[in-house]
Parts: structure tokens; sequence; C-alpha cells
């Protein structure tokens, strides 16, 4: 079935349509993973964007029961160049093309994400959607104003409804849900933790009445300065607790803290992204996904720790006198690389 990609400037890319058919809108956004696409398909922080992978085979180990980062998908849409229609791995459930479609997902390929990506990088991020019912550009174009007009709160769409238990013989950790993948309930799990993971916008008596030892702020979709409610949670929980922030969380607690984020033109979505950590000198490779940064030097109250060797942002900080640690990558990434977990054990010390 013939398919067509059209960003908001009016750009569109011809090709061929796979997974649901019909249409997906969101903001285009791409991701340099060799592998991982079922973690990235399944990751809450992609709510409201639409990935298209430079690597340009996908699909060619299939997708599983294992590698989700959540229940089901949340990106809105999937752009690739080459599709495997016959993966092969001994865990292999089913083919993209199955899976696309079992979960409602409308995907492109045959598209040059080469071209797509150079594109990003110059104008930057921007909106678009995928048809594979309507060829008329002019149409198209019409109904994405309109969706981006849409207002959608996305934590709330992705948040646990109900505080979830996961029971474990060591410290009690207090997860605020604002998307939070499976990878990062399992790094904790992995260390005995007692895990309640909380609706994002828990009030601070709902968070505390599960006497947490600590609070994780998880990562999540959209903009940080747009959760103003959950900003003022987090400044009444400074203090109070050890806290670490990651991604969407490292943010909130950032701007709880006096800072303030921005939008990056094309943002860091990758598992290679160089960062160094400014205490030791050393330099990690690390997975990123995120559009926002935070302003540096926002409080004399914390140090920057880390900063992303390509473009210098920020990557993490300390509290230099509550317990509070914070990294914008991902120390709990999967597939990998693993080389930022130590940021777990070091957040345990802290309790
Ligand atoms: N992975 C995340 O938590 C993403 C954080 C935020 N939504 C951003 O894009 O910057």
């Amino acid at each position: 079935m013939k398919s067509v990609l059209v960003l908001e400037d009016g750009t569109y890319f011809t090709g061929e349509g796979f997974g649901h058919k019909g249409e997906a809108f969101g903001e285009i956004v791409f991701n340099t993973c060799m592998t991982g696409y079922q973690e990235i398909t399944t990751d809450p922080s992609y709510n409201g964007q639409i990935v298209a992978m430079t690597y340009p085979l996908i699909g060619n180990y299939g997708f599983n029961h294992l590698d989700n980062e959540s229940y089901k998908p949340h990106i809105q849409g999937f752009i690739v160049s080459e599709l495997c229609d016959y993966p092969s791995n001994w865990r292999c459930g089913m083919n993209a093309d199955k899976y696309f479609e079992t979960n409602n997902i409308t995907g492109i390929k045959g598209i040059d994400t080469r071209a797509l990506t150079q594109y990003i990088r110059k104008f930057g991020s921007m909106f678009g959607m995928i048809s594979s019912e309507c060829g008329n550009i002019d149409i198209l174009l019409e109904k994405l104003k309109t969706d981006k007009e849409r207002k959608r709160n996305l934590v709330m769409e992705v948040t646990t409804k109900i505080p979830v238990y996961k029971p474990g013989p060591g410290k009690r950790i207090a997860i605020l849900d604002f998307g939070v993948k499976n990878n990062i309930v399992k790094a904790l799990q992995d260390r005995d933790c007692y895990i309640c993971i909380l609706p994002a916008f828990s009030t601070l008596d709902e968070i505390m009445k599960h006497e947490p030892d600590g609070i994780l702020l998880s990562n999540g979709p959209g903009d940080p300065m747009e959760l103003l409610s959950v900003k003022n949670t987090v400044q009444s929980l400074l203090g109070l607790k050890p806290i670490l922030g990651i991604c969407l969380g490292h943010q909130l607690l950032g701007i709880a803290l006096g800072g303030t984020t921005y939008k990056l033109k094309f943002g860091h979505h990758g598992g290679n992204h160089p960062v160094k950590d400014l205490t030791t000198g050393r330099c990690y490779i690390t997975s990123q996904n995120h559009n926002y940064a935070l302003e540096k030097n926002f409080s004399d109250d914390i140090t920057i720790t880390h900063v992303n060797i390509n473009d210098d942002t920020t990557e993490g900080f300390r509290h230099k006198y509550m317990p509070i640690l914070s990294v914008q990558y991902h120390p709990e990434a999967s597939p990998g690389p693993q080389d930022s977990a130590y940021i777990f054990d070091e957040f345990l010390k802290l309790l």
C-alpha cells in the first residue's frame, strides 16, 4: 500500500505503508540506535512522537514479549528505510508488520531516512504525519495543522492510574511515574528494592504515606515546563528524602531547584552519546532520548556533574547540601550501553 510522510512545512516523502492502515500524527524525531527498536516503540517518553530510525534495516530480530519498556507501544508512528519481513532470532514472536498492525501503529518504509534526518538536523524537529489513506498533500497539511493544535496531556496519558507495588526485601523507593520504563523498575528490583509506582500527579501526602526511603522521578513525554503542578510537588519533596531524577525527572528536578529548560534543535535520541563525568574526567557512552535540556548554572547550590561531549549540554547534577542526584541520560539503558548503571548504586548510597 502506498503511503506518504508529510512534514508541517510541506516537504513530503513517499513510501510504502506497513502495520496499521491509517493516519498518524506527531513530532518527528530521529533515533540513531542500531538495535533496541522494540524498547524504543514501547518507551512512554515517545508518546506524541513519530520515530524515524536512521539505521537502514529494522526488524531483523523480530518482536518478542520480553523487550518491552511498557505494556504497549507509545510511539505515534514509525519511519524506516527497510523493514525486515523474515526476522531470525530464537526469541522472535512476530515480524514488525504484524506487530505494528496488532498494536494499531501506522508505519512507513522505503523512506530515505538519511535525507529526512539531514533535513531535520538543518531545519529543526517539526510536526508531521504519515498517511496511507490520502495522497493529497494540501488536505493532509490541513489535517496536520488541526492535530498540532490539539491540546494533550502526554504524561496523564501514560502514567499509572493507581499505585502499583513491586515488593522486595530492600529499601522502599517511590517512583513518580511520568511514563516510567520497565528497565528503571528492573534496575531497582535487581538491587532488592521495594517499589511503589505512583501516579504522576500524586500529592506530597499521597507520596509520603508509602514511607519511601527515596524518591525516583522518572522519564516521560513532553515539555517539562508544562508540568507546573509537578514542579510544586517536587519542590515540597526537596530535602525530605533522597531523590534521583532521570531524563524528564531530571528536568523537573532542575526546574524545582530554580532552573529552566529549553528545546534542543533536534534532540538527542540514540545509544552512543558521549558524556563526561566532570568529577573524574571519565567519558561514558550513554543512551539518550530527549528534546529538552536544562540550562546550566541555575543555582549556586548545585554542581553540574556531567556534560554531553557533542554539544556541551547539561547531562547531570548533584545538590551540594541535599541528597539529590540527577541525570539526563538513561542509566537503565536496554539493550545498552550499560556504562552508567552505577548511578543506581550511587542513589542507593544516599538512602
Ligand atoms: N525520555 C524522557 O524522559 C524525555 C524527557 C522530555 N520529554 C524531553 O523530550 O526532553
